[in-house]
């Protein structure tokens, strides 16, 4: 049966049957710990230093938090208002774009397929978004104005990421551009308040396809991520912990690609978006990923250089989301199809 989105305009005092999750996937039965989300200032002069600390946050977390990114706070503003304003609009305006069709832009849905093949749904709708007209609603009417400076200015900074995640590995600056970074989109989420957060997940556990994906939230706290304890701020284990920024601040993560060129030196970091008693939670997500066509593999450089083989087959990208979107992006089951 085809889902309700949340922000339609219904009040749930109690969370309905078909959100509620199974004990052992909910997140109350999680640990959750205190830590800090590395900073990396993208605007120091030393492209050195922060190529290792990038490097460094990669291989140990696959999460940092970007400061002086180059995204002006008035194109953040303008874009987060845009977004909010989207799911303040009439049920029948959003409906406009609702549907299971994953290859539709824009488009609106809610969980992961509106309910169709899924057993307990998300505490969440979506609007997803491409960068090129006409890839975004019509209404509210300053969205495309506000869309295109903040795509722009967002991969450019990715892109900048990626420039020095090359260089800390050792590859050729250019390794990331071109069609391997051509692609991507953007998911809109939107967390209305939740009557009991401990029932129910946001967005369950899922590694991001692409390379590199670049968030901005209007609150904070939401976003968890799995921390392995095998890195130097854990103590064994693997534990959900709060990816909390600073103001201003955008939080960047590795995907699925940025783990295979890199041949397994960085980290998709697994995270999950738990719900809010209070407020709605917006949350912007730009993914930054290969074009469809493209062939993705580990860097010959780095295979070469460590002697220690390929440890992920190559593949085209169009294939490779194809088996992402059918193992509903969980990490073993997306990795399983590309270990050698
Ligand atoms: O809302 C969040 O913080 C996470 C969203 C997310 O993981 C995604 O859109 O892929
Ligand atoms: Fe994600």
């Amino acid at each position: 049966m085809a889902a309700e989105p949340l922000s339609n305009g219904a009040t749930h005092l109690s969370v309905p049957g078909r959100y509620i999750l199974p004990v052992h996937k909910r997140p109350s039965s999680s640990v959750n710990g205190k830590w800090a989300l590395p900073v990396v200032d993208l605007g120091g002069d030393d492209d050195g230093t922060i190529a290792e600390e990038i490097v460094r946050a990669g291989r140990e977390f696959g999460f940092f938090q970007v400061v002086n990114h180059g995204v002006p706070e008035e194109v953040m503003g303008a874009m987060m208002r845009a977004a909010e304003e989207f799911f303040a609009l009439p049920a029948d305006e959003k409906m406009k774009y609702y549907s299971n069709d994953g290859k539709k832009l824009p488009r609106f849905h809610t969980s992961l397929r509106n309910g169709t093949g899924e057993e307990v749904l998300y505490w969440r709708d979506c609007l997803k978004l491409g960068c090129h007209l006409p890839e975004w609603p019509d209404k509210p009417r300053g969205l495309g104005a506000a869309l295109e400076p903040y795509t722009a200015a967002v991969r450019a900074a990715a892109r900048r990421v990626l420039r020095l995640a090359a260089v800390g590995l050792g590859l050729e600056e250019e390794h990331f551009e071109g069609s391997l970074s051509g692609g991507g989109m953007m998911n809109v989420n939107h967390y209305p308040p939740c009557p009991d957060p401990r029932l129910t997940l946001g967005a369950g556990p899922h590694c991001d396809p692409g390379l590199v994906t670049v968030l901005m939230e209007n609150v904070g706290g939401g976003l968890q991520m799995l921390l392995h304890g095998d890195g130097d701020a854990g103590g064994g284990g693997m534990m959900w912990v709060d990816v909390d920024a600073a103001p201003g601040a955008l939080v960047v993560n590795f995907g699925h690609q940025m783990e295979v060129v890199s041949n397994g030196r960085l980290r998709s970091a697994e995270h999950r978006a738990v719900t809010g008693a209070r407020a709605a939670r917006t949350s912007l997500a730009t993914f930054v990923w290969p074009e469809p066509g493209c062939t993705v593999a580990p860097a010959q450089e780095l295979v070469l250089a460590a002697g220690e083989g390929p440890l992920y087959k190559p593949y085209s990208y169009g294939e490779f989301l194809a088996v992402y979107v059918a193992e509903g992006g969980v990490r073993e089951a997306v990795m399983a199809h590309l270990k050698h």
